[in-house]
């Protein structure tokens, strides 16, 4: 696009688009994949479930309120490169404690602007998401496919493993919730959790408990959790059969929860399948239905997986509650995204338990279903 690109996009099936290199110096390689996202692009790189992708914004601006530390969805950007049409390093907006690309270079993050990323998000809405990468213009396309393909794809790949804390961390509540001081304590299995999640839960009274990824049932059935609580997490739910075979031993024993891989993760231990989308759900503006009441709530989207029914169908075809039956019983489907129909949530029927596919926390995005972790709240404490 510009006459004198200093970086460039390089797909694994040879696409490439030129651009000017922004962020830290050097290059990126992993899974290309979009969000439609408007705001909260500090959110994005920070939110754990990016480990191992580079993300395109969509939106035409970034940077334009900067960054701070209240925006922070983990300890540290998890995104590998940031792809985008334009890009500013503005320091001044209110509440900004810095300005994006001096950030995203201080964190050794590269980023590349200037560059048409409504043919990037075309191609890979057409063709899929896939292993890419972004270049400096001075590594050649051979240096730069050699790179490429010594990435491991994203289908099969544990990348909870590195994203996990290497011991417990116990976090007491932030305030009162629907249950006022007396709050539960809630043990989650931390395959990558976004800080927004856990601080809804303390916010509403809860004790959190991160525990490493690779916890036995037996440690965290020895605690004093309340309930269990599945995280976010990137890479492929199908990878972690340890954490299904644990959710197994937790099924049932106490209610269990879980957003987003954690969906993925307690389907998956309930005995139904995941699958690979083919450019995922990434964004503030999803809708999605709530089967029971009818209502649709716009929601916040990262997720390159999907849960199959148990007829192995991709897609839900009624917008009645349907019941499944499971490895523990019966469950009800009680949530479908609207654009493409496929699984958005599900609540277990005969023993306690419920995940949604999309991240009611808003970390960004819409508040429309920040009650749920009221409801969860609740359900713990009428367990
Ligand atoms: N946000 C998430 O938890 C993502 C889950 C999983 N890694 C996926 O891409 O589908």
């Amino acid at each position: 696009m510009s006459n004198e690109a200093t970086a460039y996009v390089l797909l694994e099936d040879g696409e490439r688009f030129d651009g000017i290199a922004c962020g830290a110096d050097g290059h990126a390689v992993g899974e290309v994949v979009f969000t439609t996202g408007m705001t909260g692009y500090q959110e994005a790189v920070t939110d754990p479930s990016f480990a191992g992708q580079l993300i395109t914004f969509t939106t035409a601006h970034v940077g334009n309120y900067g960054v701070s530390a209240e925006a922070m969805e983990s300890g540290r950007i998890h995104a590998r490169a940031a792809i985008m049409r334009a890009a500013t390093n503005r320091e001044d907006a209110p509440g900004a404690e810095g300005g994006w690309l001096d950030w995203l270079r201080d964190c050794g993050i590269p980023g590349i602007t200037d560059l048409d990323t409504r043919a990037l998000v075309r191609h890979i809405r057409d063709a899929g998401a896939m292993r890419g990468g972004v270049f400096p213009a001075s590594l050649s396309e051979d240096d730069a496919r050699a790179l490429i393909a010594a990435e491991p794809s994203m289908a099969g790949r544990d990348l909870a493993r590195e994203v996990t804390p290497e011991a417990l961390v116990r976090l007491e509540p932030l305030g009162e919730g629907p249950l006022g001081s007396d709050g539960p304590t809630i043990a989650m299995i931390d395959t990558g959790v976004k800080s927004s999640i856990v601080r809804n839960l303390r916010e509403r009274g809860a004790t959190v408990e991160l525990h490493p990824c690779g916890t036995s049932a037996a440690t965290l059935l020895a605690g004093d959790a309340d309930a269990f609580f599945m995280a976010n997490g990137p890479g492929d739910p199908a990878a972690l059969g340890y954490v299904v075979e644990t959710l197994r031993g937790l099924v049932g024993k106490k209610p269990v929860y879980g957003i987003c891989l954690g969906h993925q993760l307690l389907c998956r231990a309930v005995g139904l399948e995941t699958y690979k989308l083919p450019f995922g759900h990434r964004g503030s503006n999803h809708p999605v239905k709530d089967l029971s009441t009818g209502r649709v709530e716009i929601t916040s989207q990262n997720h390159g997986f999907a849960v199959r029914g148990p007829d192995g169908g991709e897609r839900v075809e009624t917008d009645e509650p349907v019941r499944w039956e499971t490895d523990f019983g019966a469950a009800e489907l009680t949530h479908v995204n609207l654009y493409d129909r496929t699984v958005e949530g599900l609540t277990l029927r005969d023993v306690q338990g419920a995940t949604v596919q999309y991240h009611p926390e808003a970390g960004p995005g819409p508040h429309d279903s920040l009650y749920l972790f009221d409801r969860f709240i609740k359900e713990i404490a009428g367990a």
